[in-house]
């Protein structure tokens, strides 16, 4: 076939604790992360010439060589040449249905939809594993949205371990969409502040000593107890991100004042989330939220925690 449609589904971080710096430059991470219904929708085709084109419906989004979803595609152009000489170009669209620079991996989510797409356009028949391995060498986030569900991600956010996908609750979102936070500024400005809680330093990597907190997560996700994931949530980079940025605490404080059942910031920000067990009860949250914020360049969404995550729809 030369064409496919593919749904690319964002992320929630469920937790976030940064337990290392690693002399590439990243951080050590344990993380749980946990894809959402809201997708972006990428359409591919095969192109006229051998160029790789991208457009994209949000005026935010790049459509150039920066672009996560044009990066996936030169990846696979570099890694497959004789097939790529074979199929002519790649022409991509975007539909951006996901905030922008928000911490729900709105571009690492379009760069894992091409490398899925173009692997079954160009029938690469590429494995789960194997697609995984090229999204690591795009992103830390890459290789966990060609999978999604529920995921227990180490390392720099590459490695993964599958736990059982929790899908029975869900999230509000909130973000201003005028306000964006930078990833690589989050996490250099927790080098600055908090590097010296790091004591140890084996291979290249200085750790905490205290133990990693993500056990009894795990066990209140096996046993899909909302109340109790609710009240585990956590995210270092909150340390950084809700100093910076008043608005996004306050957001976070409405948000602790309605009835849910748990609120935290995902990934680098600025998205704030609330967790909770029925959609009634998602869509009172966020009402009550934009009533009592009062904010013209609020957004909310309600949706879904899911348990897939690349899905080809057509
Ligand atoms: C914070 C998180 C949480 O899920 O997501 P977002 O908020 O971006 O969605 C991720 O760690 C983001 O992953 P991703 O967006 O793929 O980041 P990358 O492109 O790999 O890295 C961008 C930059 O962030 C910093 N970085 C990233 C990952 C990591 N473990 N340590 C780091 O220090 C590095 O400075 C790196 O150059
Ligand atoms: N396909 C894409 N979708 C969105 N942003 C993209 C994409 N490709 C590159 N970017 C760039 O990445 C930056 C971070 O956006 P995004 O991936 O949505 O956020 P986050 O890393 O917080 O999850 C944006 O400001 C944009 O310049």
């Amino acid at each position: 076939m030369q064409s496919y449609s593919l749904l690319a589904p964002g992320k929630i971080n469920l937790y976030l604790e940064i337990i290392g710096d690693r002399r590439d430059s990243f951080h050590e991470l344990v993380m749980i992360l946990q894809s959402i219904e809201l997708a972006d929708r990428i359409d591919l085709k095969a192109g006229d010439t051998q160029k790789i084109t991208i457009h994209c419906n949000h005026p935010q989004v790049p459509t150039d060589e920066t672009n996560l979803a044009y990066r996936a595609a030169k990846l696979m152009c570099d890694t497959f040449p004789d097939v790529y000489a074979n199929y002519g170009g790649v022409d991509i669209a975007i539909e951006k249905n996901l905030p922008v620079a928000a911490g729900l991996a709105g571009g690492s989510t379009d760069g894992a939809a091409v490398l899925v797409g173009i692997s079954l356009m160009w029938g690469l028949g590429l494995t789960q594993p194997e697609l995984q391995e090229l999204a690591a060498k795009l992103g830390s986030d890459i290789p966990f949205c060609i999978g999604g569900g529920t995921a227990i991600a180490t390392g720099r956010g590459e490695k993964l371990d599958s736990i059982p996908d929790l899908d029975n609750l869900w999230v509000v979102l909130a973000k201003y969409n005028n306000l964006g936070v930078s990833t690589p500024w989050a996490y250099r400005t927790y080098r600055q502040n908090y590097n010296g809680n790091y004591i140890s330093d084996t291979a290249g990597i200085k750790t905490k000593s205290d133990r990693v907190r993500t056990g009894s997560l795990v066990k209140a996700i096996m046993r899909k107890n909302g109340a109790e994931i609710g009240n585990l949530l956590y995210n270092d980079l909150e340390k950084v991100v809700l100093p910076a940025y008043p608005q996004v605490e306050e957001l976070r404080t409405a948000f602790a004042t309605t009835e849910n059942l748990g609120t935290m910031m995902s990934g680098s920000g600025p998205t704030v989330f609330a967790l909770c067990a029925s959609e009634t009860q998602a869509q009172t949250v966020a009402k009550q939220v934009r009533n009592k914020m009062n904010h013209p360049d609020l957004d909310f969404w309600v949706t879904k925690l899911s348990s897939g995550g690349i899905q080809v729809i057509g």
